[in-house]
């Protein structure tokens, strides 16, 4: 069994190993970018720690009820037009947070005002419900500017609207010219495979090319496009359009907020000028060797995670352990703030 990394401050040897294998390139690409930061860096004793308090908790039967797939605020028919729904949800999840000073975009939804992801989600099943052919490839391809704005209406502008009437477009436009209109399509020619969907998401629809480069080289995070298959294979209870193959080879979806978390359990240490600019709301540049060290040291914190997890007998996947971190940043009023880097691709 590869030893866990200890890195002790003294020591120079940073190295890490990557105990599954790697066929995304994320491990990899992101292990330069961990190796190399200066302005970000992982705290492995915490780690430790935060595994044994998850067993702590499991053990005690406060298992963290990750929840499955909630309809309340997800269309869900069983259908192909669920998997375009679902195709146009992670083409829009990113970015919900408001300028500095002002309040977050918000929608009022069976009586419950939501923000953020789940405003997005639940923006989207209203507007099916109000009878808008979401999973319409046709539809998508020219839908007007003013239809998107009604789609999102409520408090406050959702953030990057052109962006996001852009992603619809090209769902669309991809969807007809590859794939029939249905990217169910898409997931057979994947072979129900998760590494190979993520992989054609990649290739076929740009929006999804969550690709950077630190220092002259290629990093992967391919955040929005692994969410897709993981949202999917959710929806669908792990059956039927959601039976996937090496699903267990996904990294975490690098968003915003788990960073936060992992910042909040002293696992992701910030250098003082960093932390004051994220402290402070300040934007973080997208493509910034901040912005992809925050990225890339969240992928590999969450990779020691599982295997020091695996270590104690408590096995999980990096999509189990990104939905328990994910669920602990939706309560991060208290916690510091996450980092603010406007970007359609977390
Ligand atoms: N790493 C990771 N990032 C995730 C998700 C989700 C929601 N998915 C689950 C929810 C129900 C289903 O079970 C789905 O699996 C949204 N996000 C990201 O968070 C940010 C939004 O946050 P806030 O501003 O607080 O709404 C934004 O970058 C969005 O892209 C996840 O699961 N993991």
């Amino acid at each position: 069994m590869a030893e866990l990394t200890h890195w002790p401050e003294d020591e120079g040897n940073e190295s890490f190993t990557i105990q599954t294998s790697d066929p995304l390139g994320i491990l990899t690409s992101t292990r330069t970018v961990v190796e190399l930061g200066e302005d970000v860096w992982i705290n492995t004793d915490q780690i430790e720690k935060l595994s044994k308090r998850w067993l702590q908790a499991d053990t005690q039967g406060q298992k963290l009820d990750i929840p499955l797939w909630d309809e309340r605020y997800h269309f869900s028919d069983g259908t192909a037009r669920t998997v375009n729904w679902l195709l146009l949800l992670d083409a829009l999840n990113f970015c919900f947070w408001a300028e500095k000073g002002q309040a977050r975009w918000s929608i009022d939804y069976q009586g419950q005002t939501l923000n953020g992801y789940w405003a997005e989600a639940a923006a989207l099943k209203r507007a099916v419900e109000e009878g808008l052919p979401l999973w319409d490839a046709e539809y998508l391809r020219t839908i007007p500017e003013e239809t998107i704005a009604h789609i999102f209406r409520g408090s406050g502008t959702i953030p990057l609207f052109e962006q996001r009437v852009h992603n619809a477009r090209e769902v669309g436009q991809v969807l007809l010219d590859r794939y029939a209109g249905q990217f169910t399509n898409a997931i057979e020619e994947a072979d129900r495979n998760a590494i190979k969907l993520v992989l054609l998401l990649e290739r076929d629809f740009p929006s999804f090319r969550d690709i950077t480069s630190y220092r002259g080289q290629q990093v992967r995070f391919l955040k929005r496009a692994q969410i897709t298959v993981a949202d999917i294979s959710g929806s669908f209870h792990g059956q039927d359009w959601g039976k996937f193959a090496d699903q267990d080879q996904l990294t975490i979806f690098a968003d915003y907020k788990l960073p936060q978390v992992l910042r909040e359990y002293n696992v992701l240490e910030y250098e003082l000028h960093l932390a004051q600019k994220v402290d402070n709301k300040e934007l973080i540049q997208a493509g910034s060797e901040e912005e992809v060290e925050i990225r890339a040291c969240t992928i590999w914190a969450c990779e020691l995670l599982r295997q020091s997890l695996q270590r104690q007998g408590h096995a999980m996947t990096a999509a189990e352990i990104d939905m328990r971190l994910w669920l602990l940043g939706q309560r991060s009023e208290e916690m510091h703030p996450y980092h603010r880097t406007r970007t359609i691709y977390y």
